[in-house]
């Protein structure tokens, strides 16, 4: 009943992450099916805010979604988003999910068979820059422009905005970095805290940041802005921030 106005229930597999705690592990980090195994448990205790933020997803994509077009979670991972916003939105809607591992996609399937009672659902596994975005009127993008070239970021982010009806939203989550290397040290630190909260050690904390060196490359917050301004979105907003993960809206 809470989860009706308030969707923090996320659908998350339980398999424990420990994937850095011995090897061998991803270096350079990639997407590979050990990731897959565990990555539910990854990013709820990676990602400062997590169910927060998909709970704030839904509630958005419950608000602009527009009757007859489509919602596309671009890197949609296990289909964790997709599930909550297939429990939460009341009338049916065309579901899309986009990711490039096959993996991934497979898990999402089982999570997402619930939901096809309800929704049309369609999961694409190829790399989001190859994708239509057209008739869509919510496009969602958490913790995955990050991995993408600057080049193809920007090129997405105006195929995305071409594609949008509108009035149509993108709601974009980043992990992102200080303009002052002096709060980019601080911010680290204290990020790095949470982690080991959440039961990781200091060598698994160490050997993740190592593999994910220049392969996830976060901007600062006014050079997303400016991408998502130079995509042709005029207007828009932040709605959460903690440490160094980000979630805006843009509107169409
Ligand atoms: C950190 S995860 C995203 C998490 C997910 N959005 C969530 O909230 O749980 C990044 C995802 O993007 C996918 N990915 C990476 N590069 C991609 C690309 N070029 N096109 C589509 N998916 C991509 C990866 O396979 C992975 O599943
Ligand atoms: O663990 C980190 O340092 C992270 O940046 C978390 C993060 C991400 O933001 O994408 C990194 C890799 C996994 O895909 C899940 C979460």
């Amino acid at each position: 009943m809470k989860d009706e106005i308030y969707p923090t229930n996320l659908y998350l597999s339980p398999e424990k992450d420990e994937l850095f705690e011995k090897g061998p592990w991803p270096k350079p980090f990639v997407f590979n099916e050990d990731v897959v195994n565990v990555f539910d448990n990854m990013i709820s205790r990676s990602v400062p805010l997590y169910r927060e933020v998909l709970a704030c997803a839904a509630h958005w994509t419950k608000a602009y979604y527009q009757p007859g077009t489509k919602i596309i979670d671009i890197g949609c991972s296990t289909g964790t988003f997709l599930e909550l916003i297939g429990r939460f939105l009341q009338q049916p809607a065309t579901l899309v999910g986009i990711d490039n591992s096959q993996a991934m996609l497979e898990k999402a399937r089982e999570k997402l068979l619930p939901i096809q009672q309800i929704h049309q659902l369609e999961l694409i596994c190829d790399s989001a820059e190859n994708c239509s975005f057209e008739n869509s009127s919510v496009v969602i993008i958490n913790y995955t422009l990050q991995f993408l070239s600057l080049q193809v970021r920007q090129k997405l982010l105006k195929s995305i905005y071409e594609g949008l009806v509108p009035g149509g939203l993108l709601f974009l989550s980043e992990k992102v970095k200080s303009p002052l290397p002096q709060f980019q040290e601080t911010i680290t630190r204290h990020y790095e805290a949470f982690k080991a909260y959440n039961g990781y050690a200091q060598t698994e904390i160490e050997r993740k940041k190592e593999a994910l060196e220049n392969v996830l490359v976060p901007l600062t917050e006014t050079e997303q802005l400016q991408m998502l301004k130079d995509s042709g979105f005029q207007q828009v907003d932040s709605l959460i921030k903690l440490h160094n993960f980000l979630s805006l809206v843009a509107l169409k």
